[in-house]
């Protein structure tokens, strides 16, 4: 290990950093450069299973505590991740590579305000009353589900930890929390920032491992719940594991996602937002709205100027807080990313900017718009995951919301005008789990976010995600005497 603030095991479990060398190693690379920061170790049976029974051992006296006292905790740790934004944002930056101007306001911070909102609700998560008629009445509890798994993605590492963390724990639950074995760090730092803010012991354990250690997390009976960020492949599998042992689950997956710019929009906004939907994190952010539909009469001057903005792009070391632009994760993404663009050429899209590898050391891809797009070419059907912007041009309002909607996945869209009519007449038709109206990718933790149709299931944040770390247990209470047949 290299760096100050890096943690000093593979493993993070009951309360302390655990390593186990039997386990695989992991070249933990930062993609800026390809050199490797670290190495650590894939979680052995042995590991899953001390981190699993740590989290049982841990989780009934968590339960009971009153949900202020858990909340106190949560709201600990968030002032600890803010204070220490600087080393962790450095930290997320050497592991994803995304730039440190990103980091620094997305990341940990973003990890705070989930364990700062979710802080604040566990003193106020609480059952109905239900009146039965003739003094007779029903309660409900809402009940933490045991121990939960969560299985991240590479791409917010310290997000997804702290967006499945925090409710989990509020609600009283355990999590032992996996990481992506491209970006480990970060969730070890969660861990121990946790526990220092007073997190008893085996609550919150981080094992390290690819998909083998989360799939032996989604089958292991004492797991009662698994909430995964990945892509729709892996939600399948792990959704189809989870069934077996009638787990709960929360499925944050892909998307191709549309965003419709009418030919009322504030052009120069209409054009901030599509950069925010396509090139933050290298396009590296499941809910981008690739496919950009713009209205017929606009979508020259839009190109124009999105060529003009996208030209400024501060592309470098993501180190420098003035480089707005960062490699992708991971060689094997650039190289999928790279073969979408070939395949894009091949089928008639136009590259308005970017479309090629950019020659420096590490994973490179330019950003990259891609015009005269069709509904039936691939680009403007599969996930990239990469800074490709699809732009496709539109006649009809209708037609758009029809063209828009016809794909498989359903997680995000984004609507730009002038009309509030239309906007929410829009919005109202568009299969989105979330949709933005004149902004896109804003995810404050008090607003449900997930996907509909092959875009998950569930949804985090918010107090809907309260509901989903915990289940009701109803109780029947009779106030006369008992009548019965005989
Ligand atoms: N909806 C959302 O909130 C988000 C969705 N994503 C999606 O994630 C994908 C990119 O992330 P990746 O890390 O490439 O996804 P991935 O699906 O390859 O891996 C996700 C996680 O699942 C684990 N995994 C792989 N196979 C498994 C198995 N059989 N059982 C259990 N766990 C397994 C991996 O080790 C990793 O930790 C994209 O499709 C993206 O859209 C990314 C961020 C947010």
């Amino acid at each position: 290990m290299t760096h100050d603030a890096q943690p000093t095991a593979s493993h993070f479990i009951d309360g302390q950093y655990v390593e186990d060398t039997a386990g695989d190693a992991i070249a933990v690379i930062y993609p800026a450069t390809g050199e490797q920061i670290a190495t650590v170790h894939a979680a052995t049976p042995a590991i899953i299973d001390r981190a699993i029974d740590s989290a049982a051992r841990a989780q009934a006296d968590w339960a009971a505590l009153p949900g202020v006292e858990r909340g106190r905790i949560l709201r600990r740790a968030a002032d600890i991740l803010r204070d220490r934004n600087d080393a962790l944002s450095r930290l997320e930056t050497l592991d994803t590579g995304k730039p440190i101007q990103e980091t620094l306001v997305a990341d940990a911070t973003s990890g705070a305000d989930a364990l700062e909102y979710f802080g604040g609700l566990a003193g106020d998560i609480s059952g109905r009353h239900i009146p039965l008629g003739g003094g007779d009445f029903a309660y409900t509890i809402p009940r933490p589900l045991g121990v939960c798994a969560g299985i991240g993605a590479w791409n917010y590492p310290t997000q997804i930890a702290c967006w499945k963390g925090a409710p989990a724990l509020a609600a009283g639950n355990a999590m032992v929390f996996k990481p992506s074995e491209t970006t480990p760090l970060c969730a070890l730092k969660v861990a121990e920032i946790l526990h220092e803010a007073g997190l008893p012991p085996g609550l919150f354990n981080v094992i390290q491992g690819a998909g083998p250690v989360g799939a032996a997390l989604s089958t292991d009976p004492r797991v009662a719940k698994v909430s995964l960020t990945g892509s729709v492949p892996t939600g399948r599998k792990v959704y189809a594991a989870a069934a077996a042992s009638m787990k709960h689950v929360t499925m944050e997956l892909g998307g191709k996602s549309p965003l419709v710019i009418f030919d009322d929009a504030t052009l120069d906004d209409a054009v901030s937002g599509a950069i925010n939907a396509n090139f933050y994190s290298s396009g590296q952010v499941c809910s981008n709205g690739t496919r950009v539909f713009v209205h017929e009469s606009v979508v020259g001057d839009f190109l124009e100027r999105l060529q003009a903005r996208v030209a400024k792009a501060v592309i470098g070391d993501p180190l420098d807080p003035a480089t707005n632009f960062g490699p992708m994760t991971t060689e094997a993404q650039m190289q999928i990313v790279l073969g979408h663009l070939d395949t894009a050429r091949a089928e008639g899209a136009r590259v308005v900017c970017g479309g090629h590898r950019i020659e420096r050391a590490g994973y490179w891809v330019a950003p990259t718009v891609l015009a005269d797009v069709t509904d039936a070419m691939t680009c403007a059907r599969d996930e990239i995951f990469g800074p490709v912007m699809s732009v496709l041009s539109f006649t009809g309002e209708d037609d758009v919301i029809a063209r828009a909607n016809d794909t498989a996945f359903g997680l995000s869209a984004g609507v730009f005008t002038r009309d509030i009519a239309r906007a929410h007449r829009v919005v109202a038709q568009l299969k989105a789990g979330t949709a933005w109206i004149n902004e896109y990718n804003l995810t404050p933790a008090g607003m449900p976010f997930g996907g509909s149709k092959a875009s998950g299931i569930g949804r985090e944040n918010a107090r809907e995600a309260l509901d989903h770390f915990t289940e009701v247990q109803t109780v029947y209470v009779g106030t006369n005497p008992v009548e019965a047949a005989f």
